[in-house]
């Protein structure tokens, strides 16, 4: 396993050029040369033999083995002026081109501009059995100070990197099925973890002294996953220019990208796969940097239904200046300690391939390349429609099905496309012909 404190990498330029045309070797080679990544790193990120069974058998029960995925690398980011290869883990065809080609227009004009609050987690306290809810409340309240220092004294590590337990809220309902109850939510700086482990550990601790305060009962001590003040924003702001296309003008391919998020906006139906496209970005990131997709999963989804109404995380708008301005603002409590992001080796190298030094700064990337995921599904839709591009690139899969190996696969892929009819029995019938 690699030590963390190798010289991080500096010298990152995000436009490799011709990559596509090279070899998964040659690839590596020239993501390696563009990012200095030493030895361990590219190794680790090449995949084959990476996680060995022993540290495998050490992550989680009953192992019996290890599952592969691809790893690609998306080109041309800019997040906040600063270029970043990013490392994508994903099995879905299109994925990668897709965020690699909308950095591609964003990076003339600005790349991707991102904010994040501080890392802050909420852990929920349910108490049952009160004599009334408002009173709970205000006692709970009134013991605020104790209750925070408490919660720290659970984890000065955390403490002395200047994170730890900033504050309680309590939640009252007044009825439910099982009568009324109370919720304390504990809000905890993480730093620079996902923070289940830690923020699950501070509600059990406190657990005995909320019953001794409210004389109710304590049942779930558990985080929320709807981390809503672990929020990120990503920004891009486009001339129309910028999307011209060879049959349409950049303006009529922005009107058509505001339309088709409009009904995201207004359509749960819609919703859940305009944000799938989102997360279509979001995951392999989260994924190759060893974190709880999960967890990220679930935040989106239910930042998303906040109001009451499921819909869309992004929101595309023209403004006067002849721009296109996409915006994405959800919750990302990914890490960089914790969990699998130290125990997985190719973690490790997708952590520093990107250049990360912060939790804050991963959930930043996570976002800039969700935001370019969604714009490039949605310029897709919005003019020749999605299976053209995808479907071109899904071939290869489609030839695999079909029996193809080695260099076969690129050329029934090609002959596929060329004929139009993209389906495992096209591709057999080319295998046949020979
Ligand atoms: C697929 C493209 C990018 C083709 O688009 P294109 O215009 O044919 O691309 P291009 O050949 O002109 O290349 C432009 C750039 O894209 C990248 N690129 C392009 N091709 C490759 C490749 N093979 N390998 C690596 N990179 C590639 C690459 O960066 C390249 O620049 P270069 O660096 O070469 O100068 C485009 O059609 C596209 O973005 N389509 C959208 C695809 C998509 O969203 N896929 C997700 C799966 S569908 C889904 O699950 C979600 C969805 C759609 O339902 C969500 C929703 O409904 O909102
Ligand atoms: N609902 C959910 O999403 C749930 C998720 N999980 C799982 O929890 C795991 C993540 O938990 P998490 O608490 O992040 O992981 P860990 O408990 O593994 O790591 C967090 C700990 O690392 C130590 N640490 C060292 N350096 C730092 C730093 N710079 N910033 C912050 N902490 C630091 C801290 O103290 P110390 O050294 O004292 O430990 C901290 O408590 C994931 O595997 C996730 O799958 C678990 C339960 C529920």
């Amino acid at each position: 396993m690699p030590s963390d404190d190798r010289p991080q990498n500096t010298s990152t330029t995000s436009r490799v050029e011709g990559l596509r045309n090279l070899s998964p070797h040659g690839r590596l080679a020239r993501v390696a040369a563009a990012t200095e990544l030493d030895a361990a790193d590219i190794k680790a990120l090449a995949g084959a033999g990476a996680l060995d069974p022993c540290t495998a058998n050490g992550m989680i029960e009953n192992v019996i083995g290890t599952f592969e995925l691809p790893m690609g690398v998306a080109t041309n980011f800019i997040v906040n002026g600063r270029e970043v290869l990013v490392p994508m883990a994903v099995e879905e065809p299109s994925v990668v081109a897709a965020a690699s080609h909308m950095a591609k227009i964003a990076r003339d004009h600005g790349g991707f501009i991102v904010r994040s609050t501080a890392p802050i987690m909420r852990a929920q306290i349910q108490i049952l059995g009160l004599a009334g809810v408002e009173e709970a409340r205000a006692q709970l309240l009134a013991q605020e100070a104790e209750l925070v220092a408490q919660a720290n004294a659970c984890d000065p590590v955390l403490v002395e990197l200047g994170g730890g337990c900033r504050g309680i809220e309590v939640h009252v309902f007044e009825t439910s099925p099982i009568g009324p109850m109370a919720v304390l939510h504990l809000l905890v700086d993480v730093r620079d973890a996902m923070g289940a482990n830690a923020v699950n550990s501070m509600a059990e601790t406190l657990a005995p002294s909320i019953e001794e305060i409210t004389g109710g009962k304590v049942r779930l001590r558990i985080l929320s996953n709807l981390a809503d003040k672990r929020l990120v924003t990503a920004r891009v702001k486009l001339p129309f220019a910028a999307l011209d296309t060879k049959t349409l003008n950049g303006r009529d391919v922005a009107q058509g990208i505001v339309e088709a998020c409009t009904l995201a906006l207004i359509d749960p139906y819609r919703a859940a796969t305009h944000n799938k496209g989102i997360m279509n970005g979001i995951d392999p990131v989260v994924l190759a940097t060893g974190n709880d997709w999960r967890a990220i999963e679930a935040g989106a989804h239910a930042f998303a239904a906040r109001s009451g109404q499921y819909r869309a995380l992004t929101t595309w708008e023209l403004e006067e200046d002849e721009t296109l301005v996409g915006t994405l603002e959800m919750p990302m409590a990914v890490g960089i300690v914790g969990g699998a992001t130290r125990t997985h080796p190719a973690a490790q190298a997708a952590l520093r391939l990107m250049n990360v030094s912060s939790a804050q700064e991963l959930g930043e990337i996570c976002a800039a390349v969700g935001l370019a995921q969604n714009m490039a599904a949605l310029k897709a839709l919005a003019t020749e429609g999605i299976q053209k591009g995808h479907m071109a690139l899904h071939a290869r899969n489609i030839a695999i099905t079909a029996g193809a190996t080695g260099g076969d696969v690129d050329k029934v892929a090609k002959m596929l496309v060329q004929q139009g009819e993209i389906n495992v029995a096209a591709a057999k019938a080319i295998l046949a012909a020979g």
